[in-house]
């Protein structure tokens, strides 16, 4: 499936972000000026150097952080304006997070992990619906210890999607995994996009990744540079790294 995004309104936008990180006199310039937009059902990988501004532009869009100027919006409300718990509410409701290291809590079960996410949202789906989705319906009561990184990385994806978000914003997913478990983990991230139209934007160092994408923003010193649409989008299974 190929969608056409500019004929859809933006989901989420940016309008000439930027970030300046300050500690005592220094300042980094994480983000330059970034006009960015993520459409409804499309998967989105960011590509570029380390330090180029690729993490601060995801936590922006996601509601972790505020930008020192410039605006986003959600559809079309302007994040920008809302005070923290409302950008919170905004975040919980709307947008799935998937880190490099999945953020697990130890103690818990697959089960119980995803449960917590689900016991706070509105329409959330079942934990084991959502842990079967990742295919991990064998695993549901092992602990974080018990399972492979890629099957733990699933957990996280299960967690990220129970609650149905519009939006999945995924830092590094598979930086921590080799490429065998890594394809299994963007396997269920594109399920997620294909089952629920989620639009996906998603960090990683490995160019072989772009494939999977509709879109390939590159980033340079805290700017977008250019962006390249593939004309059709790989299945993880063929795409190597
Ligand atoms: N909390 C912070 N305080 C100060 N500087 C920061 C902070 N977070 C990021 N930076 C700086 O902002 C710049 C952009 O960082 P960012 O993490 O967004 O880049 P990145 O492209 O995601 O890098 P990587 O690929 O290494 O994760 C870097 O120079 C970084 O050192």
């Amino acid at each position: 499936m190929d969608n056409e995004p500019t004929q859809l309104a933006a989901i989420l936008r940016t309008e000439e972000v930027t970030k300046i990180y300050r500690s005592g006199s220094v300042a980094v310039h994480a983000l330059r000026g970034v006009d960015f937009a993520l459409y409804p059902h499309e998967i989105v990988v960011l590509l570029g150097e380390s330090g180029s501004g690729k993490s601060t532009l995801l936590n922006i869009l996601g509601g972790l952080d505020r930008p020192s100027s410039g605006r986003i919006h959600f559809r079309d409300r302007d994040l920008t304006s809302l005070d923290d718990d409302a950008l919170t509410e905004f975040r919980r409701a709307h947008v799935g997070f998937v880190f490099q290291f999945y953020n697990l809590v130890p103690s818990l079960t697959a089960r119980e992990n995803v449960a917590l996410v689900t016991e706070i949202a509105d329409d959330p789906m079942r934990p084991e619906d959502a842990l079967d989705q990742v295919g991990l319906s064998g695993r549901l009561d092992h602990f974080p210890s018990e399972m492979s990184g890629g099957e733990q990385q699933r957990v996280s994806i299960a967690r990220a999607i129970a609650k149905r978000p519009q939006i999945l914003l995924c830092d590094e997913p598979t930086g921590a995994l080799d490429s065998k478990t890594g394809v299994t983990v963007l396997h269920a991230l594109v399920e997620a996009n294909r089952n629920h139209g989620t639009a996906i934007a998603l960090i990683t160092h490995n160019v072989g990744i772009r494939r999977i994408a509709d879109r390939v923003i590159h980033m340079a010193d805290g700017r977008i540079t250019h962006e390249d649409r593939n004309a059709t989008r790989l299945s993880p299974s063929e795409v190597s790294w």
